[in-house]
């Protein structure tokens, strides 16, 4: 018998790198086929009917209350007999998804060429589709597309959404697990570019969709449309490099902190503030630290003293804005105009509330201080002594602190960006247990220095002792 859609959804799931449920028990709870970008009346080329965004509400029973997360799918359907397109995931029965009761072929539109130029001209030309009793899509182009080659091309790199370059000018972000609510990414593009910031892409807009979830409606942002930094290389790729060859990155990471800076300063501007007392925010901390012991038992050893270096907090007024949550070496690209930063969706591993709520900017300093960590740590040593790559990653903090101007910390500065990094080390031993058990050493590593009676940051650099 034919295959409903939801089953496939189910098959999908178990590969996608974009799922993150793998692993739990799942069930696919409700199918929102949202109105098609285009449906011609006629078939296209390659017996192309339609592209739609097709919504898959999954619930996981292995948490109390019951999770539920809502997954985005980009179709491309075509009449079956063709030859595969690209990114087929096969054939359905399905009226209410194909809007045929006969087979017919569903495929990953984010593969197929033919349908990323339709689902471009879509959103450029602001082409609403009438809404269905399910629910509405919305474009929103808030810059003209530039005069340029915009033939399609999927991202083939890793990555937790799905993106599509056109040309060499563009590039269209897929979401695919659901923000109900703005998205993040869009939310910050958006307020960066009024204030004139450099460092970020050039948002060109969006698609957003509502649908109906009993007697509510529910929103949430479908896709990103911003400008793609032409032959930029990630600032993970570069360290590496620099780091295996014993090439220093002082001034790469000067401007580094030099661009946050400027990225903070811009954020402090466009969303709320406030000061808060670091007494809760070390609670915080150690609750987090909680639910890491048990998630990571590896962490139980360190976690007395763990908390002793969250309890420095106390006592300290902490400044608290929007940050951008996740700031590693490749959440920064590269470009021939400077450092530009991507992908302000926080950490994969917080929920929405949280990565919505204002936080220290020691976040982001300390996150980019741990990725040079790990940078020197994954380096290959075979042209670099171990001294000498402790060496590289002290000149990359200092120079970073130096860029973002604030070398040489105050004692106070210290005690909170210690505690930043404690809290991003703990936080990285959960996600490398869940995601690469392979690299859990490196965190581990960090947190059991941090953790260590006296480490000398008298000099803002690193708790990571040095080799004598
Ligand atoms: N504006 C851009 N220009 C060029 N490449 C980009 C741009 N934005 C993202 N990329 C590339 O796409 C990758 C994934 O982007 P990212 O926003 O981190 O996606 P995700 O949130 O899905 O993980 C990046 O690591 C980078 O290589
Ligand atoms: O880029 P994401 O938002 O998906 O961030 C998650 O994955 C990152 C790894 O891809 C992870 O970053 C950790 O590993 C990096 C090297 O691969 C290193 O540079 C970072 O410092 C380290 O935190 C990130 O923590 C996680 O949220």
């Amino acid at each position: 018998m034919a295959e409903a859609f939801a089953e496939l959804a189910t098959r999908v799931f178990a590969t996608a790198r974009w799922f993150a449920g793998k692993g739990r028990p799942l069930q696919v709870v409700r199918v929102i086929p949202l109105p098609w970008f285009t449906h011609p009346d006629e078939p296209g080329t390659g017996g192309l009917v339609g592209i739609r965004p097709v919504l898959v509400v999954v619930a996981h029973d292995d948490v109390v209350p019951r999770a539920t997360d809502t997954y985005q799918f980009l179709l491309a359907v075509r009449r079956p007999g063709e030859a595969p397109p690209a990114g087929s995931y096969g054939s359905v029965q399905d009226a209410a998804v194909t809007g045929t009761r006969d087979l017919a072929d569903v495929a990953d539109a984010t593969r197929d060429p033919e349908a990323m130029t339709a689902v471009l001209a879509a959103l450029a030309d602001r082409q609403d589709p009438h809404p269905s009793a399910e629910g509405a899509v919305h474009h929103h182009l808030v810059v003209p597309l530039p005069d340029a080659d915009l033939t399609p091309r999927p991202f083939s790199g890793e990555q937790s959404n799905t993106s599509v370059f056109y040309g060499q000018a563009l590039i269209l972000k897929v979401f695919r697990r659901l923000e109900i609510g703005r998205n993040l990414d869009i939310a910050v593009h958006e307020a960066l570019g009024h204030e004139g910031i450099g460092g970020i892409a050039t948002l060109y807009g969006w698609t957003e969709a509502r649908w109906s979830d009993g007697e509510d409606v529910l929103g949430a942002d479908l896709a990103m449309l911003t400008e793609c930094f032409r032959d930029a290389r990630d600032g993970w790729g570069l360290a590496l490099e620099a780091c295996a060859a014993g090439q220093d990155f002082s001034a790469e990471a000067e401007a580094l902190g030099r661009t946050l800076r400027s990225v903070h300063e811009g954020l402090a501007r466009r969303f709320p503030r406030d000061v808060l007392d670091g007494g809760p925010l070390a609670e915080v901390m150690m609750e987090r630290l909680d639910a890491a012991c048990a998630a990571a038992p590896a962490l139980v050893p360190y976690a007395d003293a763990l908390r002793g270096v969250f309890t420095a907090l106390e006592g300290h007024p902490v400044s608290v804005q929007h940050v951008h949550g996740d700031f590693h070496l490749g959440q920064v690209l590269a470009t021939s105009d400077g450092w530009r930063v991507i992908d302000f969706e926080g950490e994969p591993l917080k929920s929405l509330a949280e990565r919505w709520a204002p936080d220290s900017p020691w976040r982001d300093v300390a996150g980019m201080l741990r990725s040079f960590d790990y940078a020197a740590a994954s380096s290959p040593t075979s042209s670099a002594t171990p001294r000498a790559t402790a060496q590289w990653r002290q000149r990359c903090r200092t120079g970073f602190l130096s860029g973002y101007g604030a070398f040489p910390p105050t004692a106070s500065d210290l005690a909170v960006l210690r505690a930043y990094e404690a809290d991003k080390a703990v936080y990285e031993v959960v996600y490398e247990v869940r995601n690469r058990p392979d690299w859990v050493g490196i965190p581990l590593g960090a947190v059991a220095v941090i953790a260590s009676p006296s480490p000398d940051t008298s000099d803002g650099q690193s708790p990571i002792p040095e080799e004598k």
